[in-house]
């Protein structure tokens, strides 16, 4: 074990950062370990920590606390502590007697450290981490001061129930507000976006026009006789005949019943990850109860008479006005993100330009009262209202191809995309680790995306299926089925593996899986369909979406817009994904890498 020359030597003494904070003690160097380039050092308390390098620094530069401190982080080390708690209140009497005096003696003092027992000491870089550290420590006493101070008081005047030892009884006490006061969220501030995605502000200003011409000219191309691209482009309708009062009527009622059933007191509770700030918003899991009280309502309009092929007859229609709510949408949250608090806004949409912010969206979890928008959005007006219109094309086919019964084909993609949206919401939960509701802010992007991308170019099969039948053969019917359960079986396995993994790591189902570990303390899964690439779940994903093109026949490209739209998709964000992976995991990401070479595909790296 050779030290690196440039950095620091066993039995050298240096400031380490205490995992959690950034509060920076003394500590001695023990040892360093090549392969994990973490070094172990440890505390004037005995405490032994692994440290990375850019954790420590040299007492050079340092002076003790009393001026500015540092703002909390999240230490990236490893801890292997001798000591259980990182805060410990402790008793320094100055009478060298063992056993603890009977009584509170005037010379007993109380001192509040958080642990290991050094006073922080303060990093001349003037960063502005200086800050957070004092105001950890300075809380904390002033907590203590007052507890001592009611003790005082207490034990003069005997003011409430003390336990056989009044100093256990306030070291109790102390060790609380200590407890608590760690515990309080960290004040986080979210610093400016430093790299721009999506190609920047030109780029988002770029999607903002391109994503609603995009789908217009998906919708006139796949309503004309031949949807060829030889055909293109498709005639533009009058403008006119694109607004329709009733229509958009429609399209804000449903979205008014969807946050109905959203807002409904049924189903569980349960927190999202912990936010910058450490607080954990809290989620309403009932997503599967709206799509079966949705379909309801369809099965009780179409037994009503109610003639659902509308949407479809209206559908550049439904798309406008769904493309004016989303509008609207964007513009409320991005006024709103105004008043945001600076850690409630999204890492990747504060960049101080208006229109990248408006297009990647400023805040991160914008609510009215417990009323998440962003995930909302993202899981019930577009998702169960892409199903709503497969089953309008399935009626819209039967009268215009004048058919008893829907297509094989038909059925076959309202079946398979209905599973897809049902299984979502049967796993709602497993949202709340995706990367949309993580890291992503709430703007134009995911509202024109949910509420519109989704509905109006997902169901893109069966909008074409009503004008162009395609049929099947039973051993085709076949494949196509076996492509769609492999797609499944592969998606559903590693997208429950890997949230069952991140909820219980401990879990007795989840013994056999092998991981990496980080200096996180999460740990990577590296085995089974994990093992195999590093995203299976958007290989399953991509497989399911080329079974929903082919019934659909070869003559035409137009239905395999989707699955060649997605693999875009998907490849972009594992790319975005595996930037924020290696920042959050270093060496250990790269250590999942070099055994996991795949990204998506086996053999495609
Ligand atoms: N139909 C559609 O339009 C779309 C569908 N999807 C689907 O949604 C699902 C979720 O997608 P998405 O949120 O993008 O991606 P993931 O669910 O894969 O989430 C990515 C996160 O998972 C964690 N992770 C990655 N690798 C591992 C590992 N080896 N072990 C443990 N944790 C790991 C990391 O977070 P951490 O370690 O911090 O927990 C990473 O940031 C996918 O199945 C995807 O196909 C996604 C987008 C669009
Ligand atoms: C149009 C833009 C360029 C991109 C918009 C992308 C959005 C449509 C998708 C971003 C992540 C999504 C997820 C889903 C639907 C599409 C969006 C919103 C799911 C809810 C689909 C069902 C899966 O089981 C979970 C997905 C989570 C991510």
């Amino acid at each position: 074990m050779t030290m690196p020359s440039n950095r620091f030597q066993k039995g050298e003494a240096v400031m380490g950062r205490w995992p959690g904070s950034s509060l920076y003690y003394e500590v001695k160097v023990l040892s360093y370990d090549t392969d994990t380039q973490l070094y172990t050092v440890i505390y004037k308390d005995g405490t032994e920590l692994e440290l990375k390098g850019a954790d420590m620094k040299r007492a050079t530069g340092f002076r003790q606390s009393g001026g500015r401190s540092r703002s909390r982080s999240r230490s990236p080390s490893r801890r292997r502590s001798r000591s259980r708690s990182p805060a410990r209140v402790t008793r320094r009497s100055t009478s060298r007697t063992k056993e603890a005096p009977k009584e509170p003696k005037p010379k007993d003092v109380l001192e509040v450290r958080v642990s290991p027992l050094a006073k922080p000491v303060e990093n001349n870089s003037n960063n502005k981490h200086d800050k957070e550290v004092n105001d950890t420590s300075s809380r904390v006493s002033e907590k203590a001061e007052a507890v001592l101070e009611k003790n005082r008081v207490g034990t003069r005047y005997n003011l409430r129930p003390r336990k056989e030892d009044p100093m256990d009884q306030l070291i109790e006490d102390l060790q609380k507000i200590v407890d608590e006061t760690l515990s309080e969220p960290e004040k986080q501030t979210v610093g400016k976006t430093a790299e721009l995605e999506f190609g920047g502000k030109l780029g988002a200003a770029f999607m903002i026009v391109f994503l609603p011409a995009v789908t217009f000219v998906l919708l006139l191309m796949c309503q004309q006789k031949d949807p060829s691209l030889l055909d293109f482009p498709p005639v533009l309708p009058e403008l006119d005949t694109l607004w329709d009062a009733g229509v958009f009527g429609i399209v804000a009622l449903w979205f008014l019943f969807q946050a109905l059933l959203y807002m409904l007191p049924v189903g569980k509770v349960v927190e999202g990850l912990p936010l910058a700030t450490g607080k954990r918003l809290k989620y309403r899991i009932n997503g599967f109860y709206a799509v079966i009280l949705s379909a309801a309502a369809l099965g009780v309009a179409y037994y009503q008479d109610v003639d659902l092929s509308y949407i479809h007859d209206h559908f550049m229609q439904f798309a406008v006005s769904s493309m004016i709510l989303s509008s609207v949408l964007s513009v409320y949250l991005y006024v709103r993100s105004r008043w945001a608090r600076e850690g409630e806004l999204a890492p990747g949409g504060n960049s101080g330009n208006v229109i990248y912010d408006f297009y990647i969206g400023h805040e991160l979890n914008p609510r009215i009262k417990s009323f998440d928008l962003k995930y909302f959005c993202e899981l019930r007006p577009g998702l169960i209202g892409w199903i709503v219109i497969n089953f309008s094309m399935l009626l819209a086919e039967m009268k215009f191809q004048k058919l008893d019964t829907p297509s094989l084909a038909m059925m076959l993609v309202n079946g398979f995309q209905l599973l897809y949206v049902a299984d979502a919401l049967w796993h709602e939960e497993a949202i709340l680790t995706t990367m949309d509701i993580v890291h992503d802010g709430f703007g134009f992007m995911l509202a024109f995306g949910d509420l519109v991308w989704v509905p109006f170019t997902y169901s893109l099969q069966a909008f074409y299926l009503v004008k162009h039948p395609n049929a099947l053969s039973w051993p085709w019917v076949a494949v196509i089925l076996a492509i769609k359960l492999i797609g499944y079986s592969v998606f559903r396995k590693a997208n429950s593996e890997k949230n069952a993994f991140r909820r219980n790591p401990t879990d007795p189902k989840l013994s056999h899986v092998r991981t990496i570990p980080t200096a996180t303390g999460k740990s990577l899964l590296v085995s089974g369909l994990w093992g195999l690439v590093r995203h299976p779940n958007y290989l399953g994903d991509i497989i399911m979406a080329s079974a929903w093109s082919l019934p659909c026949g070869f003559t035409h490209i137009l239905p395999y817009f989707y699955v060649i739209y997605f693999i875009c998709l998907l490849i972009h964000r594992e790319a975005r994904d595996e930037k924020q992976c290696r920042k959050k995991y270093g060496s250990a990401w790269d250590e999942y890498c070099r055994q996991v070479r795949y990204r998506i595909i086996p053999g495609v790296y």
